[in-house]
């Protein structure tokens, strides 16, 4: 039996960037709560994988109501997010005349999100966009809060812009026809808010992991939902990453190490995170900013999760020499999310003895 639960809408105050958030079940069939936040003309962008799931399903509402609908399918995968698909976004919108008003929709999970934005950002200096996430990722974090961009072989995210769009309309039903190993990586970012800001939060995920993990549709609803709510309010307060907002970041210094480090792809970015949110506990214990117990709880609930808790061995130098390349990183200073204690955070540069330590402990 399907349970039924209320859509649900939040905003992201950002004076008059500001949007709202929607999270329901089965909101892409809704065709006044789409095609309001959508132009005379539209384009799609979506991959391979989530095209014969949801395309025409969202084409179709969008012609009902009226749209003049582009569709732009792209490869799939992390190693795409990059030039080249970027390029294939801006071909089709040039060879279809899209113009200034046209609305980019970006149909799938982070990393069509992150590639379609960067492409509305930029595309003719700027184009209304909407954010259509249909991973848990996507719904708990990279839709909101206009972080967008691609890849470099040489570090993560490190082309992109902050550009908001005008709504996020998150239809929680597209989460059935996630892989289970897909889920868990966004897990490991509904972990990260309970962790940084929500220790609440964190018990009621931790109390709650088997129904996660088993998709009981209240319980994602409401992962979805509080980890929106955390979010907004944090891209509220510090919408460029001024400061506060690099708390968003928790686990992502190793993380992001582990996923160029290896190749993109190879490791997801959710299980990356996880992994590097074990290594980032690890880290604020050795500092004295948490207890053993605390630590081991971060471990012990990411691996419920379904996540790898031991990183993979890159070599001491290699591990160095990839965290150097991250955007938090001033006058050659490797920055750090540290938990003080779990529910709050610090943002500190560590003495290299205690990061060394953390390494030949996480790694194998
Ligand atoms: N902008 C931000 O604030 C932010 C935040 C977190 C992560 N990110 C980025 O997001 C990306 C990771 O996003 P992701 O985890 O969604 O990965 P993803 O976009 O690669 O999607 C995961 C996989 O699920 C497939 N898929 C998507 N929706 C589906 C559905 N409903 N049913 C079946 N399959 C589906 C995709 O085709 C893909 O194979 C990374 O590039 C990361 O850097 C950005
Ligand atoms: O929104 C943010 O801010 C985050 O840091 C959220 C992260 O989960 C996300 O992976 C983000 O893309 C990382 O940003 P980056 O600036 O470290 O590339
Ligand atoms: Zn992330």
């Amino acid at each position: 039996m399907t349970q039924h639960i209320s859509p649900i809408t939040l905003q992201v105050d950002l004076g008059e960037r500001s949007y709202p958030i929607t999270i329901g079940q089965s909101l892409l069939s809704d065709p006044d709560l789409i095609a309001r936040h959508v132009g005379r003309r539209a384009a799609i962008v979506t991959n391979t994988t989530v095209a014969p799931l949801y395309l025409e399903r969202l084409a179709q509402v969008l012609a009902a109501a009226g749209k003049e609908v582009t569709t732009i399918v792209l490869p799939d995968g992390e190693e795409e997010k990059n030039w080249a698909s970027l390029m294939q976004v801006y071909d089709v919108l040039l060879r279809e005349k899209c113009d200034r008003k046209t609305t980019l929709i970006a149909l799938g999970g982070g990393v069509i999100g992150d590639l379609t934005g960067f492409a509305a950002a930029t595309y003719m200096r700027g184009v209304p966009f909407v954010q259509v996430p249909t991973t848990l990722l996507a719904q708990v974090d990279s839709s909101v809060g206009g972080k967008t961009g691609i890849n470099h072989p040489l570090g993560k995210n490190m082309i992109g812009a902050f550009y908001q769009p005008q709504a996020v309309i998150a239809d929680t039903a597209t989460l059935d026809t996630l892989p289970a190993r897909e889920l868990a990586a966004g897990l490991a970012e509904v972990i990260k808010h309970g962790a940084i800001i929500d220790a609440g939060f964190f018990d009621w995920i931790e109390a709650n992991i088997g129904r996660l993990v088993g998709r009981d549709p209240a319980a994602l609803a409401w992962a979805v939902q509080r980890s929106c709510e955390i979010k907004a309010d944090v891209v509220r307060q510090d919408e460029r990453e001024g400061g506060l907002r690099a708390i968003l970041n928790f686990g992502h210094t190793f993380g992001h190490a582990i996923e160029a480090g290896l190749g993109y792809g190879e490791w997801l970015h959710g299980e990356a995170v996880g992994c590097g949110m074990v290594m980032a506990a690890d880290l604020s214990q050795r500092l004295g900013f948490i207890e053993a117990g605390a630590a081991r709880r971060i471990r012990g609930l990411v691996e419920a999760a379904g996540l790898p808790v031991v990183a993979p061995d890159l070599g001491l130098e290699r591990w160095i020499e990839l965290m150097q390349v991250d955007k938090k990183n001033e006058g050659g200073q490797i920055k750090f999310i540290l938990l003080r204690p779990l529910g709050a955070t610090v943002i500190m540069p560590v003495p290299s003895e205690a990061l060394h330590a953390t390494i030949s402990a996480c790694t194998r």
